[in-house]
């Protein structure tokens, strides 16, 4: 049997015999659609998640993200604590990035727009769809948490962290995995909210460092603090080249 190429992959043998090609299966409208499904596919679509962050994002500007729960209620103080993150980090000139969502998420970008600031929503398609919140400005949604969470690190100066869940936790280690390993550096990381988190820092003291599973240095990337103008100044720093 002959040599058969798909583009660069060359098949020989029984993994020639098939022997429709791609231009037929793209010109065929009555073949077989399972093919768009595969993981070669999957990548084209990746990819063009990647294009679309990249090409949506490229002219933002200084920018930080905040996250936070979900969940957050309209009338929870940490509502009203994430509004104000986000519209102080307009005031100082910081686009705001949020997943998109609701609860705090809604709430920063809230802060963002109402102060005439640049309100970005990440949004993830999930099974339980809320889709992106009303006080985004400026809004993509992605199918890949991967490729969102690129956009995050890629396009920002830095985090603020308001109590959260599981996926706020995600969000937060990645950043000081990043930070940590000096894929990004001069990146403050605030966690906004001394009650909420100082039990994991005690954790994170008292048993991974008590280990040695860290150092006092990754713990020294977090800064804990209830003053969100504290958070602000030390983006504006950071900004200014000052992190120290
Ligand atoms: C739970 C509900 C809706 C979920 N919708 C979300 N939209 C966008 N981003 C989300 C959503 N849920 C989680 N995220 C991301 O994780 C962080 C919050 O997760 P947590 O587990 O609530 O801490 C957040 O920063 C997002 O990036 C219906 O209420």
């Amino acid at each position: 049997m002959k040599d058969r190429y798909t583009g660069p992959v060359l098949k020989r043998r029984h993994q020639a015999e098939e022997t429709e090609t791609t231009d037929q299966r793209l010109l065929d409208s009555r073949g077989p659609t399972d093919w768009v499904h595969t993981d070669p596919w999957r990548v084209l679509r990746i990819q063009a998640e990647f294009i679309e962050g990249f090409g949506a994002l490229a002219e933002l500007g200084p920018a930080i993200s905040v996250f936070g729960s979900a969940r957050t209620a309209a009338d929870h103080p940490t509502y009203a604590l994430a509004e104000e993150v986000g519209r102080k980090l307009a005031e100082a000139n910081f686009a705001v990035i949020t997943g998109g969502g609701p609860g705090s998420m809604e709430a920063a970008n809230k802060g963002a727009s109402q102060a005439g600031g640049v309100s970005v929503g990440l949004g993830i398609e999930l099974p339980f769809e809320s889709g992106l919140n009303q006080w985004v400005d400026k809004g993509i949604n992605f199918r890949y948490f991967f490729a969102r969470k690129t956009m995050f690190i890629k396009y920002s100066q830095g985090y603020v962290v308001l109590p959260g869940g599981v996926g706020t936790l995600d969000e937060l280690f990645e950043a000081l995995t990043l930070v940590q390993t000096v894929k990004v550096t001069r990146f403050p990381i605030v966690l906004l909210g001394t009650t909420y988190w100082q039990g994991l820092l005690d954790w994170m003291r008292d048993t991974q460092l008590a280990e040695g599973t860290i150092s006092q240095r990754d713990l020294d990337f977090l800064t804990l603090t209830d003053d969100v103008d504290e958070a602000v100044a030390l983006m504006v720093a950071a900004r200014n080249g000052d992190l120290s």
